[in-house]
């Protein structure tokens, strides 16, 4: 399934929560939506998943089958992962997964059969005659996450599906969300766990105060966020950091150890350039450029 979100704005009483936000997604894809809190993601989920509606812009769905023409989202199409989780705390996890079920319109054998299969996969079997109550935070999230995945949906949205969970299971749902994607499934999720993001996603959206700043994959967030690169070099005999900050295109350095300095520099500053300049303070005997991760273009861009 397709889901098309095209110049969405958002309006509370007093702030824009989702500002002219548009996004594709498509079958067989993860798209993860980044942002500090109150950037809008779990605003643009909800409106994703029909709970709330744009006060302009449109959404629409595509079915893989019927490309071209938009489609209803039908409630058995799309698995919600909401922010405020909502499962009966009294009830047996059991009691819970077979209600979901039925809101879904699963047949009982059907539901017991996915029932089973799914607190197998999340080793949870031999709680399930327990209420939700006495599971720890992370067992809860596990059952909550059954509950959205239970009726095999074609469109997962996840608000922040990694929250609570120790990283061994952070592990597990990064495994599960990829077999979804194998077998076609339209995943989108919002999430603060960038190294998690980092390494599964296909596509990112990173937003701010209700705005996409960079979209697309990692390379090409990358290219839209980087407005500086960093690299390391260490010289054969000492210089001073005053030496290497008044070089052209140098905006910051930091010693590592007695001869080496990692600098941080503007983009225009051509690299053959830069160790040209380094070579007439002193002999370079190694340069080499670094990748800034995820998270420090992040914050860069937020700080920003
Ligand atoms: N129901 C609401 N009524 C009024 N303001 C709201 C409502 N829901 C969200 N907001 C405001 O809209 C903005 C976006 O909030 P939203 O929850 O969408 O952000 P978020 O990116 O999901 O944040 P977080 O990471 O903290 O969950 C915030 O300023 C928030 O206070």
């Amino acid at each position: 399934m397709q889901i098309k979100v095209e110049q969405v704005v958002k309006d509370y009483a007093t702030v824009r929560a989702v500002d002219a936000v548009s996004l594709t997604a498509v079958g067989g894809e993860i798209l993860a939506l980044l942002g500090p809190n109150g950037a809008g993601k779990s605003s643009l989920v909800r409106m994703m998943v029909g709970l709330t509606r744009p006060d302009s812009g449109s959404i629409h769905y595509f079915s893989d089958a019927n490309r071209g023409q938009a489609a209803q989202l039908q409630t058995s199409d799309f698995g919600y992962l909401p922010e405020d989780r909502g499962l009966y705390q009294d009830r047996t996890l059991l009691d819970n997964l077979r209600y979901i079920a039925s809101l879904r319109g699963l047949p009982k054998a059907t539901a017991a059969a996915n029932i089973d299969h799914w607190l197998a996969r999340f080793s949870l079997t031999e709680r399930a005659k327990e209420p939700m109550r006495q599971l720890s935070k992370g067992n809860q999230q596990k059952v909550q996450l059954i509950a959205t995945l239970l009726h095999h949906p074609k469109l997962v949205v996840l608000d922040e599906p990694f929250s609570g969970l120790d990283p061994v299971n952070q592990e597990f749902v990064l495994t599960v969300l990829d077999e979804l994607k194998r077998q076609g499934c339209t995943v989108i999720l919002s999430a603060h766990q960038m190294a998690l993001v980092e390494r599964m996603a296909d596509k990112l959206v990173l937003m701010n105060k209700g705005r996409v700043i960079a979209q697309g994959s990692l390379a090409e967030v990358r290219k839209q966020l980087q407005q500086q690169h960093s690299l390391e070099v260490a010289f054969t005999q000492p210089v001073t950091i005053p030496q290497l900050q008044a070089l052209v295109g140098v905006t910051q350095v930091t010693q590592v150890d007695e001869y080496s300095y990692r600098l941080v520099c503007t983009e225009q500053l051509v690299a053959a350039d830069l160790l040209q300049q380094l070579q007439q303070l002193a002999p370079v005997k190694q340069f080499s450029p670094q990748q800034q991760n995820l998270h420090e273009l992040y914050l860069q861009a937020v700080q920003a």
